[in-house]
């Protein structure tokens, strides 16, 4: 595939738009509550749901009525306009490229928040030519607007082809933020037999040999979506862009949501959805860092002040590399400090 130079690579797209970021804003990003903006009664409780969540995001694709497009694009403008939003981030997720609405969505939200929004959310994203066409459309709406600060995309990997071009969209322009898993649209591209939005499933399984006493059989549970959280980690990893779980739809099981939320969390990601308030606190939990392993990292970093050599704490071998993977711990404590004064007092911080 031919590439551009690493000069053309961080020029902006349009004449008069803002330079392309070279390493992403520092931002605590643990949970992206979703909004359905269509709804009244939802939006006029924003401005009190705002500073509980890292980033609130205003809906505009699937689960909004094809009726209820328009009210959903304004209700979002209209959102944006009227809250201050302080140091949480304010996202859409836009509707498809192929949609009879990205268009207006787009054109409509940079004319008139444009500088208030922080990340557009692009769905089914196939392969690097979507994030290309978003990217040189908002480097135009940039310029046109006066906008001082890009615009990032976000992508939804939620297609065959995605995941198989994961890695040239994670790379495909300096303006990408990170990436989201879609269980649900990803599941019926692969003709996977579920009809669930995220989550295990207990008939995907390995079951141990049968023995001849007959004695029951031990089965394990796998994760049906361990290969592509993994790809989609080392792919965003490898880009410098943060990798994220998508939904999880049974809000009535808020156990089975932590523990993929965990999974998520140890393997890389840096936050997951909300798509109901009873799920923000649990992202909370999972996307904070415990305050033991804070503890313990911390006095990784002091026994080893410069990141080098070999000392034993506690029986266990710390080096140069577990010092990096402390430094990842107690610097997401310090940016959930700066946040969360309770968890700030647990981080002894
Ligand atoms: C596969 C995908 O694409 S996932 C992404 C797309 N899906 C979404 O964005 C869904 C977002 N969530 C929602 O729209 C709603 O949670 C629904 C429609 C699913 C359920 O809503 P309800 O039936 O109202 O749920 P419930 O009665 O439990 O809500 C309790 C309260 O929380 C409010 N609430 C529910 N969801 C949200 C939300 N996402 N944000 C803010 N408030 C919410 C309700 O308005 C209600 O408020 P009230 O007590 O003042 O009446
Ligand atoms: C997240 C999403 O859009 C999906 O699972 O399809
Ligand atoms: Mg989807």
């Amino acid at each position: 595939m031919t590439t551009k130079t690493p000069r053309q690579f961080f020029r902006p797209l349009a004449i008069g738009a803002p330079e392309p970021f070279r390493e992403l804003p520092l931002r605590l990003e643990r949970m992206i509550h979703f909004v359905p903006p269509h709804l009244e009664k939802v939006r006029a409780k924003v401005g009190d749901l705002a500073p509980t969540v890292d980033i609130v995001l205003g809906n505009l694709e699937d689960a909004i009525p094809v009726e209820a497009k328009q009210a959903a694009r304004d209700g979002f403008i209209a959102m944006g306009q009227a809250v201050d939003f302080g140091k949480t981030g304010l996202w859409t997720r836009v509707n498809a490229l192929n949609s009879p609405w990205f268009l207006d969505d787009i054109t409509a939200i940079m004319g008139q928040i444009g500088g208030k929004l922080d990340v557009v959310m692009v769905p089914k994203v196939e392969g690097p030519w979507d994030i290309h066409y978003v990217d040189q459309l908002l480097a135009q709406f940039e310029a046109k607007y006066c906008l001082p600060k890009p615009i990032l995309i976000h992508a939804i990997l939620e297609t065959a082809e995605g995941v198989k071009n994961v890695e040239t969209i994670a790379t495909a322009s300096p303006r990408m933020h990170g990436m989201s898993l879609g269980p649900a649209d990803l599941a019926a591209s692969r003709a996977m037999k579920t009809t669930r939005v995220g989550g295990g499933h207990p008939e995907y399984k390995v079951i141990a040999d049968p023995t001849s006493d007959g004695a029951p059989r031990a089965v394990a549970q796998q994760d049906l979506w361990h290969y592509t959280l993994a790809k989609m980690v080392d792919a965003c990893a490898a880009a410098g862009i943060k990798p994220f779980y998508g939904p999880f739809g049974d809000f009535a099981d808020e156990a089975a949501c932590e523990a993929q939320f965990r999974n998520a969390f140890l393997l890389g990601c840096a936050g997951a959805w909300t798509l109901h308030p009873s799920q923000i606190a649990i992202a909370k939990r999972v996307f904070s860092p415990d305050p033991a392993e804070v503890a313990f990292a911390k006095r990784i970093l002091e026994a080893m002040p410069d990141g080098s050599g070999a000392v034993m704490i506690d029986g266990k071998m710390q080096d140069d590399a577990t010092w990096k993977q402390a430094k990842i711990i107690v610097d997401l404590a310090r940016q959930v400090a700066a946040r969360d004064p309770q968890l700030a007092a647990h981080y002894g911080m």
